[in-house]
């Protein structure tokens, strides 16, 4: 049977700045998206059966339509019928390393990875831009889960420029075991209690065609000075996410009083928290600080790196 086995890395926001809303319903952005070493696995096979099945052993992943990277397939099967016809049915496996509704983009990044794996499987021979495209329909993040590294990202957070890349910094992210936040309910709140204020934001600097106050972390990214990204770290989702969860706010709070920490910010929509520090930093050491701080056994922690790979083809 055709096999293709991919891994899919997971991202951290390093700027999420919300300016405006949008006749689609969503919100005008201006992110800086990176991706970092916590991976998925996904495991793709031409099947017998002309179906979709999808393989995933963590609770929280639903295993049907609800799946992102099962609509990933969906999408496929509609648009490249021809080529569904001949191959026959997918097989779908997930082997979830990435935490699961936590801002990570880990539903994003297995629907990239199952666009690229479908390609070589079926021998497309789609170029980039045309997985773009499709990844655009699924969902805001896939596009960047498709290019991996660093970007700064418009729109609806689809529209990418490339940045230097980044890839000498540890990243540690904690997360609260049996929290979850809804990215709608985040955007949506955002919009009901700071909607007005959208286009008059203080310290506005020109970037590419959009407003927006990220210029010095661009320059400071290709600077490659880790010391100012720490510092200039922003994301907007903060102000609605913090004062429903005040726990998450001491998360940040307790890795910011860490002398090794460049900087400490929630992730997208919430609520793992990540630290930036030094690729010398000892994360074991910083962990067992924060740890002892917060003092709560449900806060989990992951300590990863910061890097330019994007989904990759293992075999
Ligand atoms: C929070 C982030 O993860 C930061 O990277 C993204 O902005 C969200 O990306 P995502 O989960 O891929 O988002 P989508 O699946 O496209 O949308 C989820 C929900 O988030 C809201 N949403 C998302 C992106 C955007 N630019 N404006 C929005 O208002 C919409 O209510 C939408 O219903
Ligand atoms: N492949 C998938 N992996 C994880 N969750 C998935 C997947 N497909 C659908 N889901 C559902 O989507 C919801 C969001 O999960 P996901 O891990 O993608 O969130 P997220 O990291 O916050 O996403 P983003 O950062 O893109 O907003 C979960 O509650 C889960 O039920």
């Amino acid at each position: 049977m055709q096999h293709y086995s991919l891994t899919a890395p997971a991202k951290i926001n390093l700027h999420l700045e919300i300016i405006g809303d949008r006749a689609d319903g969503y919100h005008e952005l201006v992110m800086i998206l990176q991706g970092i070493g916590l991976e998925d696995r996904i495991d793709l096979y031409a099947g017998s059966t002309q179906a979709i099945h999808l393989h995933c052993e963590h609770p929280d992943v639903p295993l049907g339509p609800d799946n992102i990277a099962y609509k990933a397939a969906q999408l496929m099967c509609r648009e490249y019928s021809q080529a569904y016809a001949q191959y026959g049915g997918l097989e779908i496996t997930i082997d979830k390393k990435i935490p699961v509704a936590a801002g990570l983009a880990g539903g994003s990044t297995d629907a990239a990875a199952v666009l690229v794996g479908i390609n070589l499987l079926w021998k497309l021979g789609l170029t980039q831009p045309e997985l773009q495209t499709l990844a655009s329909q699924l969902g805001s993040d896939i596009p960047f889960c498709l290019e991996g590294g660093t970007a700064l990202a418009l729109g609806r957070g689809e529209e990418l420029s490339p940045l230097q890349g980044l890839d000498q910094a540890t990243v540690i992210l904690a997360k609260h075991r049996n929290l979850f936040v809804s990215t709608a309910w985040a955007y949506q709140s955002y919009r009901q209690r700071f909607g007005e204020s959208y286009y008059q934001k203080p310290e506005t600097i020109e970037v590419g065609k959009k407003q927006a106050h990220s210029a010095d972390l661009v320059s400071a990214i290709s600077q490659q000075d880790y010391l100012k990204i720490g510092q200039l770290l922003y994301n907007d989702l903060e102000k609605v996410v913090f004062p429903e969860y005040p726990k998450v706010e001491a998360l940040k709070s307790a890795f910011q009083e860490e002398k090794e920490v460049l900087g400490a910010m929630m992730s997208g929509s919430g609520p793992t928290v990540f630290a930036l520090c030094s690729a010398t930093a000892k994360a074991q050491d910083i962990i067992e600080n924060v740890r002892s701080k917060i003092n709560d056994s449900t806060v989990e922690f992951w300590t990863t790196e910061l890097t330019n790979r994007g989904i990759q083809v293992k075999s």
